[in-house]
């Protein structure tokens, strides 16, 4: 039997970068054909001892939210007070003179808060203003875990990229008043279309098997599953995550990962938030130009693919914001990463960045 495999939280999985061109030269038409994305050798996740208590362990950091929880991990794993970026931003603003700024926002925890019910997570009508208003002025992408429909109907904004199930089904805005992309061809792309049943028959079972756990759920993202255990008592997780896991050895092509106390399943295929970043660049003309100035922003696990992609190599959460300064100063990329929800600052932050180019455009 195959051993189930989870990462901890400092060893962000390898991604090895994939020529989008190749992909994109598939373009027929209105719509992208889909590639077949090779599955990955190996599994990305570390191990973790499920007996050894890790599990538990990693579970109750997964969503450190005070400086209780952060302390509770090893030193290296998690810094005592995170970098802010947002302290930053004059130095981000001034690296971006000059380049075609293209937004990546992820949802749960970046433009909305991190709530108990996952289907209550609303992001406020100021962010939602500043995200349109971003949208004006600059090519914006959310890119999700969620399935695509859920976070479009969060959002709902009609003229912005939209990246849902950790990158594995885009769609680009509708042409009609849309400046992007200038080459006018409107995108649908999902690379784990192939394992819908699977992920069909896995949601099934996970339901049936963890309806006896009081505040577990599980949520159908379309590509993904996750399974939540922010509402589960505390002395159920190690029965919940032996319940996933036990399911998961039956199915070796689904990989696992945490994110803020919940468990991401998703296909092991070489495609994350990461190469949903390049193909949204590359479909917009704007991959491998030296003046764009790609800004992400997002605050789990997932969202350092995004980071990792572009950049080509690991790091850890630690000095994530250092290299991101220096890379951007490379006119390469940079990610803002939180690590806390800061909401509310975001749209201020984002406000001052349209603010900005509205200045300068007049
Ligand atoms: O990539 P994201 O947009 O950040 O999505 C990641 C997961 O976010 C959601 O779960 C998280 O937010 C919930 C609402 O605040 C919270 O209750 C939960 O504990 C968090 O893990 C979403 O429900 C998942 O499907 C996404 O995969």
């Amino acid at each position: 039997m195959t051993r189930q495999t989870m990462a901890p939280i400092t060893e962000p999985k390898n991604s090895n970068s994939t020529i989008l061109s190749q992909k994109l030269s598939s373009v027929s038409g209105k719509y992208i054909t889909i590639p077949n994305i090779p599955m990955c050798e190996k599994h990305l996740l570390q191990d973790l001892d499920i007996n050894g208590g890790s599990w538990v362990d990693s579970m109750r950091a997964s969503s450190p939210t005070h400086l209780k929880s952060i302390t509770s991990l090893t030193p290296s794993a998690f810094p005592l007070e995170l970098p802010s970026a947002l302290d930053m931003f004059k130095h981000i603003i001034n690296s971006s003179k000059g380049k075609q700024i293209v937004m990546f926002l992820d949802y749960d925890g970046t433009l909305s808060p991190i709530v108990d019910d996952p289907d209550r997570a609303f992001m406020s009508d100021a962010m939602r203003s500043t995200v349109r208003r971003l949208a004006k002025h600059f090519p914006t992408a959310i890119v999700s875990g969620r399935c695509r429909d859920k976070v479009y109907d969060f959002v709902q904004l009609p003229k912005l990229y939209y990246a849902g199930s950790h990158g594995m089904d885009i769609k680009s805005p509708a042409n009609k008043g849309f400046k992007y992309p200038k080459k006018s061809q409107e995108v649908v792309f999902q690379p784990a279309s192939e394992f819908i049943p699977m992920i069909e028959k896995v949601y099934k079972t996970l339901s049936e098997k963890t309806k006896n756990i009081l505040g577990a759920s599980v949520e159908h993202n379309k590509f993904c599953l996750s399974v939540h255990f922010r509402r589960v008592d505390e002395n159920k997780w190690n029965e919940l995550a032996h319940e996933v896991r036990s399911v998961l050895e039956e199915y070796p092509e689904l990989q696992l990962a945490q994110g803020r106390k919940v468990f991401e399943i998703r296909p092991t295929i070489k495609w994350d938030k990461g190469k949903a970043l390049e193909f949204i660049l590359e479909s917009l003309g704007l991959a491998n130009c030296k003046d764009v100035f790609p800004v992400y922003i997002g605050d789990d696990r997932t969202d350092e693919d995004a980071f990792k992609s572009f950049l080509g190599f690991e790091r850890q959460r630690t000095r994530l914001w250092h290299t991101c300064i220096q890379d951007c100063q490379e006119n390469k990329c940079v990610v803002l990463f939180t690590g806390t929800t800061r909401g509310d600052e975001f749209s201020t932050t984002l406000g001052e960045m349209e603010a900005r180019v509205v200045k300068e455009e007049v």
